[in-house]
């Protein structure tokens, strides 16, 4: 293998730069450049870096990891040096100059992920962690990349390979009257697997927003201040306020932190019978971003409540989602009649002066959705890899029902090299050691 090195540190001004080298020429680009000979593994050593006109460059922590010790399984040299945009690149040449090349964008995950040192779930974890812009995001993903899903998927696979080995007693044993409570056992076995990856998928679905931001809209009729709101939660002004109703046309949206949760807010156009073209479609958005949000924030005027209030409350009434009703202007007093908006949540606040009970019951409401320690999937290819295990499990089980059980163990193996998919290629060989070491046949 190549020997590979990069710049791990973001390009800017910064106390500390990182260059690291992966590779069998690591440990020797290290002596070459520090001109010492001496690398106890894993030990932080202060060296001169030196160019190869034997000019210092700077004055470095040199680690070695050696191999198969390391973060790549291979001998790696870590150069942590002073920060900045000069020095980590200068060094970077100077260790090119020797028997090794620029790393490819992940290559050394990627090394990782071919050394056996972490599965594909957790690479995965790896790219999103370095993405996430959420607390929340970061402690799912770190959970991920400590290798919760891979004990999940191992779990469901040896569920699944135990269902094969029941299956095969049975194939063996069919013409002689085996107990009829094997079947059922098979059977019972298989509901309970196949619920553990539905629930996944569901909880996977519903917390989408944790990576990407949860989707907050803000909706209401004209001029009740939905815009205001907005700017408020972000601070700036970013969408037109005025007093003429229908200044909003087109739906807006922007990422916010709301303690440690990511949210997609959207400020959409003040929903009415609107007659001008432009206006309807904006109006129609608004709807759609109803449909699409994961918390609905209706937003009424203290001062006064209308028919078209009231096509609002129609939209809200049955949804079922999480709605706020927002009572906006309270700064003009309550006037309208706040039993509109029994059993529903309900905030009273100023986009001109304090919208703080907003934020804190968005809060609330975020807090509960992170609540639930479930792990979740966090890419379409480990979507689509539960996805395909269960439409496998629920071949099989149609199989099973006419005791066609060769083909019933047919789908059951493609359910484990589906689910396997998510960490690791299935190996057929394990499958059968665990057969015959976990079951015994008695006969
Ligand atoms: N300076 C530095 N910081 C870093 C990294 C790095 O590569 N360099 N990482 C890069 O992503 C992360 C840490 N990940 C790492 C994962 C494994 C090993 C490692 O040496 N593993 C050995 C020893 C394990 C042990 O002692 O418990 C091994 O797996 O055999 C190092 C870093 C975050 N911080
Ligand atoms: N007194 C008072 N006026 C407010 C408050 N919030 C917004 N306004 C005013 O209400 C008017 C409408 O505000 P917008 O934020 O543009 O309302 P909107 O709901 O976005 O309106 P459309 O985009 O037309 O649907 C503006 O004149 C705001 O200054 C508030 O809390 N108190
Ligand atoms: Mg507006």
């Amino acid at each position: 293998m190549e020997t590979i090195a990069a710049i791990a540190t973001p390009n800017g001004v910064g106390a500390i730069s990182i260059v690291r080298v992966s590779g069998d020429n690591a440990l020797e680009i290290a002596k070459k450049l520090t001109k010492k000979d001496d690398f106890p593994p894993r030990v932080a050593k202060l060296c001169k870096v030196y160019d190869s006109n034997d000019e210092l460059v700077d004055i470095a922590l040199v680690i070695y990891f050696k191999a198969p010790n390391s973060f790549t399984g291979e001998d790696i040299v870590e150069f942590q040096c002073h920060g900045g945009v000069v020095v980590s690149k200068f060094i970077l040449e100077e260790v090119l100059k020797h028997n090794c090349r620029l790393a490819n964008p992940g290559e050394f995950t990627k090394r990782a992920l071919l050394n056996g040192k972490i599965d594909a779930s957790q690479a995965e974890a790896i790219a999103k962690l370095i993405e996430t812009r959420s607390r929340e995001g970061a402690k799912l993903l770190s959970r991920q990349l400590e290798g919760e899903l891979s004990k999940f998927v191992e779990e469901v696979r040896e569920k699944l390979i135990e269902i094969m080995a029941y299956n095969e007693v049975f194939i063996d044993y069919a013409e002689e009257d085996l107990p009829e409570s094997l079947g059922k056992d098979i059977e019972e076995r298989l509901k309970n697997i196949e619920a553990l990856l539905k629930k996944t998928l569901e909880a996977s679905k519903r917390r989408e927003g944790i990576l990407s931001g949860y989707k907050v809209a803000i909706v209401g009729k004209p001029n009740v201040g939905k815009s205001s709101i907005l700017n408020k939660l972000l601070n700036k002004q970013r969408a037109i306020v005025s007093d003429i109703a229908g200044t909003t046309r087109d739906t807006i949206e922007e990422d916010i932190q709301i303690g440690s949760h990511l949210i997609r807010i959207i400020d959409t156009a003040g929903i009415r019978a609107a007659k001008d073209e432009i206006e309807k479609i904006g109006v129609e958005r608004s709807k759609e971003s109803i449909k699409k949000a994961d918390i609905v924030l209706a937003v009424f005027d203290a001062s006064e409540f209308n028919k078209e209030d009231e096509e609002i409350l129609d939209l809200i009434k049955n949804l079922d989602k999480n709605v706020i009703i927002v009572i906006n202007k309270v700064d003009k007093g309550i006037k309208i009649n706040l039993n509109y908006f029994k059993n529903f949540k309900i905030v009273k606040i100023s986009a001109k002066e304090d919208i703080t009970p907003l934020i804190e019951k968005l809060k609330e409401i975020l807090d509960s959705f992170s609540s639930e320690d479930e792990h979740i999937l966090i890419s379409t290819r480990q979507i689509s890899a539960v996805q395909k295990a269960l439409n496998s499990i629920y071949e099989a089980k149609e199989f099973l029902k006419t005791g066609e059980l060769e083909l019933f163990s047919y789908h059951i193996q493609d359910a484990i090299r589906f689910i396997s998919e998510i960490t690791k290629p299935f190996e057929y060989d394990e499958m059968l050691d665990k057969m015959f070491s976990s079951f015994c046949v008695g006969k």
